[in-house]
């Protein structure tokens, strides 16, 4: 949570550490480190409270090697169950020469002095050498050692700039363990950033060279390009248990949720194709793979989508796709193909819609089958008015005209916020039954006057609608995508009644 803040742009309040330390409780970490006391009164706060509410996890807080920052931090920490203190100091050439203006001898000085200091607060200590991706093998020998004899528990090695090589990296922590005297006494940790993306397989390396533990955030955030990313250690060791000589404790049936909070807390969204937690992780679009999946998962999946928090895997159609997955994707709408012919003939058709269409959704595939065209689908709803009303300390209310099938009718509703209450007064006019299954905007351009792209989709009967509607005003965007998905219903619904 400390180095995830320091996302540009990803500072976070005391309710927010509050939500994710739940949510890290909950995951099983074994370690929240919660923020750094002395940086500021709101974040001391923020960590004191994290303390105070974690119960199964240990909380740890950050301190300069300063006499004043460590007992900022013991003080932000002292409700915690298991409280720890980490202090930290910059150990290459550079950062203690330009940016510290101190001798390796004055550093070292510095980092035992901290330690001992924070002994007094706690037998759970961490010292970190900040840079020690950049720093001396004997250095580093020299002040693990003299840190580990003042009480160090837990020693950090931070490739603070992401500037090593994974092989490389594995083996600093083997020279490291090996050439200590006292490493026996200390549990190695590794704290690796992003800027080469090679932040979790230097944190791997370091696992099978004997690191021990692993500093990493959710979603990879943390300063510049971000930390190793959390849910990808932790899904990497335990995929891997047979190159491992380790295990983690982490619950993974959680890692989608709190990466999902994560994501909404900061606003930092995470790519489809990330790993684990991106939305595509377990989707498969080509035919070769989908036939694959259908006949075995393993054959394309090396993880179980659920045992990360998603529901299932995803078969998603496209030109890519084949046979078997279009079959099946029919199947599981209600349709089953009378002959061979038949289904060679709408898969045909498929291919052609494919080749004009990025995404295939159900009822572009209820149009093959039903031959109806639903983009020309009579619109029996029309949108023909509208009123939203949202003030601070009132409950949000919207007024909705609609003409359906010639006849003028209009409700008003009450919601959570203006598209709530939108929503709810077309289904007080219309009351289709439908479930909503997924709402987002997206702005066409930028700017305040930019036209916002809202897309519905509603499921009713097994079957999901997409809608879309575009304005300059997002509310009534979404109204507009809101009745198109309803005609499209109506269309569908309509030629099934037919019997087409
Ligand atoms: C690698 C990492 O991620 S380390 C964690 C980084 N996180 C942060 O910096 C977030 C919180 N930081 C802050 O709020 C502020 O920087 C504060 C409160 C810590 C310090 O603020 P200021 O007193 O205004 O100092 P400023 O940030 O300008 O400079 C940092 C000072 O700390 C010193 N310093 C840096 N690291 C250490 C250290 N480990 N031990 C002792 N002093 C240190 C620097 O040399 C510099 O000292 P100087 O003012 O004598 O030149
Ligand atoms: C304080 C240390 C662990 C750090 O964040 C870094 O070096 O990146």
């Amino acid at each position: 949570m400390r180095d995830g803040e320091q996302s540009p742009g990803a500072a976070m309040s005391r309710e927010d550490k509050l939500r994710i330390a739940r949510a890290l409780e909950r995951l099983k970490v074994d370690v929240i480190e919660a923020g750094f006391p002395a940086s500021s009164p709101g974040d001391f706060a923020s960590v004191k409270a994290v303390a105070e509410i974690v119960k199964d996890s240990r909380v740890c807080a950050l301190a300069r090697t300063g006499d004043a920052d460590i007992d900022r931090a013991a003080e932000a920490i002292k409700p915690a169950v298991a409280p720890r203190i980490h202090t930290f100091i910059a150990t290459s050439p550079l950062h203690m020469e330009k940016k510290l203006r101190m001798t390796p001898d004055q550093v070292v000085e510095a980092a035992v002095r901290a330690v001992k200091r924070a002994r007094q607060y706690t037998d759970d200590v961490e010292f970190s050498a900040e840079d020690a991706g950049r720093s001396e093998m004997e250095f580093l020998c020299r002040i693990f050692e003299a840190v580990i004899d003042a009480g160090a528990t837990t020693i950090n090695v931070p490739d603070t700039v992401g500037y090593n090589l994974p092989q490389q990296f594995g083996e600093k922590f083997r020279y490291l363990i090996e050439n200590i005297p006292n490493s026996d006494k200390a549990i190695f940790s590794a704290h690796c950033h992003n800027d080469l993306g090679l932040a979790v397989a230097n944190s791997l390396a370091a696992v099978m060279a004997g690191a021990r533990q692993v500093e990493c955030a959710v979603n990879g955030l943390g300063e510049r390009a971000g930390n190793a990313a959390l849910e990808e250690v932790v899904m990497a060791v335990r995929t891997r248990q047979d190159l491992f000589p380790c295990d983690v404790g982490v619950d993974t049936r959680h890692l989608l949720a709190c990466s999902k909070l994560v994501a909404a807390i900061t606003g930092f969204h995470v790519q489809p194709n990330k790993a684990i937690v991106g939305l595509n992780a377990f989707a498969h679009e080509s035919g070769i793979h989908q036939d694959g999946v259908l006949k075995s998962r393993e054959t394309y999946e090396i993880m179980r989508a659920q045992d990360v928090g998603w529901q299932d895997n995803r078969l998603t159609l496209g030109k890519l796709s084949g046979r078997n997955a279009f079959k099946q994707r029919m199947s599981s709408l209600g349709f089953e193909f009378a002959s061979q012919e038949e289904m060679a003939e709408a898969f045909r058709r498929f291919k052609e819609l494919a080749d004009k269409k990025r995404e295939i959704f159900d009822e572009d595939l209820m149009a093959l089958v039903t031959d109806m065209d639903l983009s020309q689908a009579n619109e029996r709803i029309k949108l023909v008015g509208m009123k939203a009303c949202a003030e601070i300390g009132e409950t949000p209310q919207a007024t909705v005209s609609l003409v359906i099938d010639g006849e003028e009718r209009s409700a008003t509703a009450e919601g959570d916020g203006s598209v709530d209450a939108t929503f709810k007064a077309i289904e007080a006019i219309v009351n289709s039954g439908a479930q909503l299954q997924l709402y987002s905007v997206q702005s066409i351009t930028s700017g305040t006057d930019a036209q916002g792209e809202v897309s519905v989709r509603l499921a009713r009967d097994g079957m999901a609608v997409n809608g879309s509607g575009s304005d300059t005003d997002i509310v009534i965007a979404s109204a507009k995508a809101y009745v198109n998905c309803l005609n499209l219903v109506l269309a569908a619904r309509a030629h099934a009644a037919a019997g087409v």
